[in-house]
């Protein structure tokens, strides 16, 4: 009998649900020959070959991952949904701006959404008040899509949907950002209790993390446990880091130094779109402290 694609959309200890291409049917699958051996190998968000046995369905093959993530563990990530709240809790770029750094790292586009809108605004199409236009501005400005959003009032929704409906997202963002609210307004049958993605974090140690795509009302998938909840940077040598600042790749072909970090080089052409506006100072400013952090780090090392 031919092998049937689907991608697992859970992984539980040794079951898996594979969700099949061509009938949409979600199958309980088990792990079939050598793959056994390799149980901690089949990640949900894997492309799999799934064969129909007397005894039941099973994964024959993985087929090769587009990527993987380690926390959540899981394959084959479109995108990361940053959320964060305008206000209440109020907004902490450079924990987002490191989060962009470790996306970025690996190579994963970003969609940033910015919740609880009806904090800082009356109706959604007001003008936003300082701090938050500036915030904002500085990553449109950087080329990130971002999206502003108040759940409870149905405010972004639809265009937030519509970013989202191909593939597969992993979120991201604080505690009390908004996560649960929203993924509840984007697949109203899925009623997480608020609070309950971080729970799935499994913050109690003993707990063992079974991470599940969940359907999206208008299309794509959304991992039921958020990432990047580490503020740490990836291993980086310091000239690495503007690479992975979209602003600043942008520029930095400009600077008349190759190498050049950017921070007071003669020439340097990021400096000048700071200066110019089209980089935002606060998003400079932050990228200095990262760079600084880098350093320090380095300079631990030949200690
Ligand atoms: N006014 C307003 N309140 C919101 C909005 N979105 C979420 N909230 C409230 O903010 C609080 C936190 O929301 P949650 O959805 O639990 O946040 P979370 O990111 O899932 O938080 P953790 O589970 O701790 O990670 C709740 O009291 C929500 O009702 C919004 O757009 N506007
Ligand atoms: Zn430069």
């Amino acid at each position: 009998m031919p092998a049937r694609t689907g991608t697992v959309v859970k992984a539980q200890t040794n079951l898996y649900e594979v969700r099949l291409d061509d009938t949409g049917e979600v199958l309980l699958c088990a792990l079939r020959g050598r793959l056994r051996r390799q149980a901690g190998d089949v990640l949900t968000g894997d492309r799999v070959e799934v064969v129909l046995q007397p005894g039941g369905a099973a994964i024959e093959r993985v087929l090769p991952r587009r990527n993987r993530l380690v926390r959540p563990p899981i394959a084959n990530v479109d995108r990361v949904l940053l959320i964060q709240s305008l206000a209440d809790p109020d907004p902490v770029p450079i924990l987002m701006d490191r989060v962009l750094v470790q996306a970025e790292a690996l190579e994963l586009p970003v969609v940033l959404c910015f919740t609880k809108l009806d904090l800082v605004v009356k109706s959604p199409d007001d003008p936003l008040p300082e701090p938050s236009a500036r915030l904002v501005d500085g990553y449109r400005r950087a080329g990130y899509p971002v999206h502003l959003v108040a759940a409870p009032r149905g405010w972004g929704l639809d265009a937030l949907a519509a970013a989202l409906k191909e593939g597969a997202t992993v979120l991201a963002g604080p505690s009390g950002a908004g996560k649960s609210t929203l993924l509840n307004a984007l697949q109203p049958g899925l009623q997480l209790a608020t609070g309950e993605v971080s729970r799935k974090l499994g913050r109690g140690r003993h707990t063992t993390r079974h991470v599940a795509l969940l359907p999206l009302a208008e299309g794509g998938w959304v991992a039921d446990t958020p990432g990047f909840s580490r503020v740490d940077l990836p291993d980086l040598e310091p000239e690495e880091l503007g690479d992975l600042w979209p602003e600043i790749r942008r520029e930095a072909p400009d600077c008349r130094f190759r190498g050049c970090l950017h921070r007071s080089e003669p020439g340097c052409a990021v400096r000048a779109a700071r200066d110019a506006g089209r980089i935002a100072a606060w998003r400079y400013q932050n990228y200095l402290v990262l760079l600084g952090e880098l350093e320090e780090r380095l300079a631990e090392r030949y200690k």
